[in-house]
């Protein structure tokens, strides 16, 4: 992975891809849920080097100040794009300052910088201060130096899949529907998250949580305390945090919590 904290060094820097073209997409991918990995399917169809651009946070984390908004931590986001055989993985720095650079002088640099050869787009992909560059835009600037491929929209039923339809549905609690249109279930990231112990639960405050939080109740989950043995257990999520009793955990470091359904 690269962590691209100053977009104007990494501009500065030489290009890496001398030679060896890449096949790339770009988008925040909050969740990599179907419908990116439509995309993330795309490249990987073409026998060039993958590569996939994407951000630290969600922009309207800091653009809007949304808290809690969160399907994936950055860890697992890296994870579940590695997992898709991703051969290079460039992380940047969402800050103010990148946030008003324009979206063709965006693509152009990734253009030269990365040498990319396929950049495949969602219908709706748009980046660039106010949003101002969209795929018609990039088609009619870029289409002789570029393939540039359009991904159809993967929906279900009758939504299109998206990071938005996803949080509001774990908001809802409809924890089957999110799983589904994940291609996963849900996933409480607690790794590096020191929780609150009491005599009989273990609890994780709210304020510790960046991910967005399902309603109260009660939910069957898989636990993990070591990323790759997970059993069943039981959570439940309260107004100050998410409580583990302890009589059904088999350890308090808890990693990761994939959440089933709701009891
Ligand atoms: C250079 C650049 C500047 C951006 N500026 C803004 C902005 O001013 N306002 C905004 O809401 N989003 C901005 N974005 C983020 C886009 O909203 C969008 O989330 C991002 O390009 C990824 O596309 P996706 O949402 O389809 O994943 C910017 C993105 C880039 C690459
Ligand atoms: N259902 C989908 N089918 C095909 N492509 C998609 C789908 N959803 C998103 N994309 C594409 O994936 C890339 C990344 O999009 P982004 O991270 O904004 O996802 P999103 O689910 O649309 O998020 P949000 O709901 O927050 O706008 C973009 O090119 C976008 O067009």
């Amino acid at each position: 992975m690269q962590y691209v904290k100053d977009w104007y060094e990494f501009c500065s820097t030489k290009n890496n891809y001398n030679g060896e073209g890449t096949a790339l997409t770009i988008g925040v991918f909050d969740g990599v849920h179907r419908g990116h990995t439509a995309l993330l399917e795309a490249i990987k169809r073409t026998a060039l080097r993958t590569v996939v651009v994407t951000f630290d946070k969600n922009p309207e984390e800091l653009l809007f100040k949304h808290k809690r908004n969160r399907i994936n931590t950055l860890r697992q986001k890296y994870n579940y794009l590695k997992s898709k055989n991703i051969d290079d993985i460039i992380v940047i720095d969402f800050s103010h300052e990148f946030s008003k650079i324009r979206g063709d002088v965006f693509i152009r640099t990734l253009i030269d910088k990365l040498n990319i050869k396929h950049l495949c787009l969602g219908q709706d992909f748009r980046c660039g201060y106010n949003l101002d560059t969209d795929i018609d835009t990039i088609s009619g600037l870029f289409y002789n130096v570029v393939n540039i491929e359009i991904v159809e929209d993967v929906r279900y039923k009758d939504n299109k899949i998206s990071s938005s339809l996803i949080r509001k549905e774990i908001e809802k609690g409809n924890l089957l529907l999110v799983n589904e249109l994940l291609g996963r279930e849900y996933c409480f990231d607690f790794y590096g998250i020191e929780p609150d112990s009491f005599e009989e639960y273990i609890v994780f405050p709210v304020e510790k949580i960046v991910q967005v939080m399902p309603p109260k109740g009660k939910y069957y989950v898989d636990i993990t305390h070591n990323m790759c043995d997970f059993y069943p257990s039981m959570m439940r999520i309260e107004e100050k945090g998410v409580f583990f009793d302890k009589k059904n955990i088999q350890d308090t470091s808890i990693a990761e919590v994939r959440i089933k359904y709701t009891l």
